[in-house]
């Protein structure tokens, strides 16, 4: 099966000898990523996103081309004008909103959204989109509800604000998220990982508590997980890949208080293959992986393509990529994989 290269609309490189080490896991098969913003200190100024991606390009080995689409981290403090100047140069293409505390690195998030309105009248008029963590973080909302209960009580009134603005939901894990992407007017769209097509909750939680499956948002029941799979292999183009990769040292993850995150770079594409197969809907991975999302963008798909094959023996990759920083685990999927990348 051949198919334009793909993009990844939700990627963490991190920093420093983290970044040096994931950095090409994603190269080798991706094309282009929207970077994620939440370093310690965050991607706020179009400065920063420079700085980042010049970082980036160093980091990536010589052999390999690619493009890191930059994102900022939307703060109460975040200047509008900046913004703009960063778009309008192409560095920035997108503003990533965390409400504040919902996930790694988000205490410089956004607490009052009032605060913030300035600069997203501002993207809604210069066209660029605001990804979010589509999660609550009332401390009496019950984890597994807090994406739900934020489509109720944040999205929709937000982008009743702003009813101009281009919105990403980033890594969906409910058929309420799906069901409102599907549905809502206007300008709206979703991203699907990797990891959440292949586990629900169970696997999280079943015969021992597995770290590695541990990420927010967290797994859902499985019958939100098969809500994910019917839209991501459905064609429908508001639903595209953004993997969430997200790699932590093992010793962050393998701990009493285990950090959130799946390192998917390494074996994405096998795994969706896979899925997509489960499905009935390889031709629909194109679509997924390499299509919608730069339609989505405003860029052209790649004319460079992969191939994957599928074969008799499992795929190889490793369990564990050695970085800097420590070990990183490599999303283990549970079962061989037999789709192939092969060029
Ligand atoms: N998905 C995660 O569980 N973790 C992400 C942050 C995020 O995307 O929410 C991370 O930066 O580690
Ligand atoms: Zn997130
Ligand atoms: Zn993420």
């Amino acid at each position: 099966m051949t198919i334009r290269r793909p993009d990844d609309w939700h990627l963490h490189l991190r920093d420093g000898a983290m970044m040096q080490a994931v950095l090409p896991e994603t190269a080798r098969h991706f094309g282009r990523a929207i970077i994620m913003p939440n370093l310690v200190p965050p991607v706020v100024t179009g400065d920063d996103a420079r700085a980042y991606r010049d970082r980036i390009m160093a980091a990536l080995p010589g052999d390999m081309t690619f493009e890191p689409l930059m994102t900022l981290y939307l703060t109460e403090a975040t200047d509008p004008a900046d913004v703009a100047a960063a778009h309008a140069d192409g560095l920035v293409h997108a503003v990533k909103l965390y409400p504040a505390g919902a996930t790694t690195n988000s205490a410089s998030g956004v607490r009052d959204f009032d605060k913030v309105m300035g600069v997203l009248e501002k993207m809604a008029e210069i066209g660029l989109p605001l990804c979010i963590h589509g999660e609550v973080t009332t401390p009496e909302v019950d984890i597994f509800d807090r994406e739900q209960v934020f489509l109720d009580t944040v999205l929709e009134p937000l982008r009743q604000r702003v009813p101009e603005m281009k919105v990403t939901l980033e890594h969906i894990t409910t058929s309420h998220g799906i069901d409102y992407v599907a549905g809502a007017d206007g300008d709206i769209a979703g991203t699907i990982t990797t990891h959440h097509l292949m586990i629900n909750r169970n696997h999280i939680l079943v015969g021992g508590i597995k770290p590695h499956y541990y990420c927010l948002p967290v797994a859902k029941r499985a019958t939100h997980q098969a809500a994910l799979r019917r839209a991501a292999t459905s064609g429908n183009p508001r639903f595209f890949l953004g993997t969430d990769s997200a790699p932590h040292a093992d010793e962050a993850k393998e701990s009493a208080c285990g950090c959130a995150g799946c390192f998917t770079a390494t074996n994405t594409l096998s795994c969706l293959a896979h899925v997509f197969e489960e499905e009935g809907a390889l031709d629909k991975l194109e679509g997924f992986a390499s299509l919608f999302g730069p339609a989505r963008y405003g860029l052209a798909p790649h004319d460079a393509t992969v191939t994957l094959q599928k074969r008799d023996a499992p795929a190889a990759y490793p369990d564990k990529i050695d970085t800097g920083a420590g070990p990183v685990t490599v999303f283990d999927p549970g079962h061989p994989l037999y789709w192939h990348v092969i060029a």
